[in-house]
């Protein structure tokens, strides 16, 4: 008696515990940190709890998608495409609004002004990174350096910055060169048989990740690929739970995909955890000299000073940030690339002449990359016109001002970086017009008008760790396919940029490849 007396008890406060937390998640939280906004300025779409703006943007986004597919033609105008939302609340709220993803607010900025203010006075090491994204992707990043916070990420970055110095990139290029020549092979071979058409997207994203495992791993590509499909797969199980993002217990409307998510994230850790020992155990047997693990090793090694060792835990989601992170956005602006240049012809022959010059018949060496300077406009104007990262978001972890306005604590922001790339504002009229030689006079900004329009890796203190690596990557790539054949647009090919985390082709990109006579 006594006993069901108690259980009951129990079962009680249990339910009261759960009704209270989702009152507060789902109401009360939510409404204050409404009013809170509102009361120091914010304005922007009005939310409903708990979904917050989630269902007006989903039918935005599908009015668009209807109204898109009726146009066929290769418009580089896309902000209006890929956050379509986005353009309709610009248009009632200025450039700075708030929006609601579920019960979680989101300050949007795509104001180069505002955000320069706002980010003046923070330190990299006092941003924080939306724990609902932070939640969400767990199973990817874990607590690597794209997520890690305060101190952690000091430390962090303080050791892992060093790796990607020019010094250590320049052992790497062989290895590129290596998976590039293969999968130019392959192309031929595929022509030879009566191949006209490739999905340069497909194929290139497979180098990409070739590439990154080897550079970063040292791995042969039979075991990357298993790492490589498991992320990728855990990509898209992500992305369907996104739908959901900021909405309280979300994880449990899509049960399926989160116990997925978490399935293959175990299996990826595990994998990674053996590489790591593999590479402990064995130190420079089987790999390639100076790969990013063998450099972060070396900085782990039983002498490594106090406070800049990282831990197998952090080195295995350093691994996965290496490999997610640097492999689908090189890929990406490889891709994009190829399909600019196939559109724009006479910029496929200025590229190749450059290297005819710079490289010559020569073996391509690091060295040479640098004088490659219209093939670095080019990859700035794709970065421009189809930035793989289409935002940066960050999180306050204190209140910050910027003018007038008091941002509070704990506000998450998203920062519409296609938006800005697209701004005439900021670009002037031929602002979606693809024109490298902007960035021939001004090789940074591409001239445009202020110094934060132009953030396709990212700023401040938190700035892209592997853009140096992109850069190398990128030249070496499109060096050996410019080299080998010439590119033009295939009739199947379809323009839908859409974005999947990152800017991607959404239907593939076929292209027509010719090898050069
Ligand atoms: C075209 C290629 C790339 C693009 C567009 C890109 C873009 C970005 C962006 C926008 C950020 C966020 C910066 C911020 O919050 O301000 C970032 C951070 C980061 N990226 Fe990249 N990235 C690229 C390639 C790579 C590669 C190749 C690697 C590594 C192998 C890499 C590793 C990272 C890491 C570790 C961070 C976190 C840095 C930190 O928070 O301290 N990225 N990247």
């Amino acid at each position: 008696m006594e006993f069901l007396y108690m259980f009951s008890l129990v079962m009680i406060s249990v339910f009261f515990y759960l009704l209270l937390r989702v009152v507060f998640s789902c109401w009360v939280w939510p409404i204050s940190a409404y009013l809170k906004l509102k009361t120091r300025g914010f304005r922007g779409p009005t939310p409903s709890f708990p979904l917050g703006n989630l269902e007006e943007m989903k039918n935005i986004s599908r009015k668009t998608s209807s109204q898109s597919i009726r146009s066929s033609m290769i418009s580089h105008d896309i902000h209006s495409t890929v956050f379509p939302y986005f353009a309709q609340w610009q248009q009632s709220h200025g450039k700075v609004f708030i929006y609601w993803l579920g019960t979680e607010p989101f300050l949007y900025i795509a104001d180069p002004e505002f955000l320069k203010r706002m980010s003046n006075g923070v330190m990299g090491k006092s941003w924080g990174k939306p724990r609902v994204f932070k939640r969400d992707r767990e199973p990817m990043f874990g607590d690597g350096l794209v997520m890690v916070e305060g101190d952690d990420w000091v430390r962090q970055r303080h050791v892992i910055t060093p790796a990607f110095a020019p010094a250590n990139l320049k052992a790497m290029a062989s290895s590129m060169v290596d998976s590039t020549t293969i999968m130019i092979e392959k192309w031929s071979s595929l022509i030879d048989s009566g191949h006209r058409e490739i999905d340069v997207e497909r194929e290139i994203t497979s180098l990409a990740g070739e590439i990154i495992a080897r550079t970063s791993f040292g791995l042969s590509y039979g075991s990357g690929r298993e790492v490589f499909e498991k992320l990728r797969a855990m990509q898209i199980t992500l992305f369907k739970t996104n739908r959901y993002v900021g909405v309280p217990f979300s994880k449990y409307m899509c049960p399926k995909q989160t116990l997925e998510a978490k399935r293959l994230g175990k299996e990826i850790d595990s994998l990674l955890s053996s590489i790591i020992e593999a590479r402990r155990n064995n130190p420079g047997k089987g790999y390639i000299e100076k790969d990013l693990l063998g450099l972060l090793l070396e900085e782990n090694h039983e002498n490594g000073q106090l406070g800049k060792t990282l831990t197998t835990r952090e080195l295995v989601d350093e691994c996965k940030t290496f490999f997610f992170g640097g492999h689908e956005t090189t890929a990406l602006a490889l891709s994009w690339t190829l399909l600019l240049l196939a559109q724009n012809h006479q910029w496929q022959n200025q590229l190749r002449e450059e290297i005819r010059e710079v490289i010559g018949d020569n073996e391509l060496h690091f060295a040479a990359l640098a004088g490659l300077k219209k093939m670095g406009w080019v990859m700035n104007e794709v970065l421009r016109l189809y930035s793989p990262a289409p935002n940066v978001q960050r999180q306050a972890r204190e209140d910050i001002r910027v003018n007038e306005l008091t941002i509070p604590n704990g506000t998450n922001m998203w920062i519409d970086v296609v938006a800005m790339h697209h701004d005439p504002d900021l670009w002037g009229p031929d602002v979606n017009e693809f024109k490298p030689e902007r960035f021939q006079e001004d090789n940074l900004y591409g001239g445009c008008k202020h110094k934060m329009g132009f953030l396709p890796f990212g700023f401040g203190g938190r700035m892209c760790v592997g853009r140096n690596l992109t850069s190398m990557e990128y030249k070496v790539v499109l060096t050996l396919l410019l080299s080998k054949f010439s590119f033009s647009i295939s009739p199947a090919y379809c323009h839908s940029p859409s974005i999947l985390l990152s800017l991607r082709p959404s239907r593939g990109l076929p292209l027509v490849v010719k090898p050069l006579i």
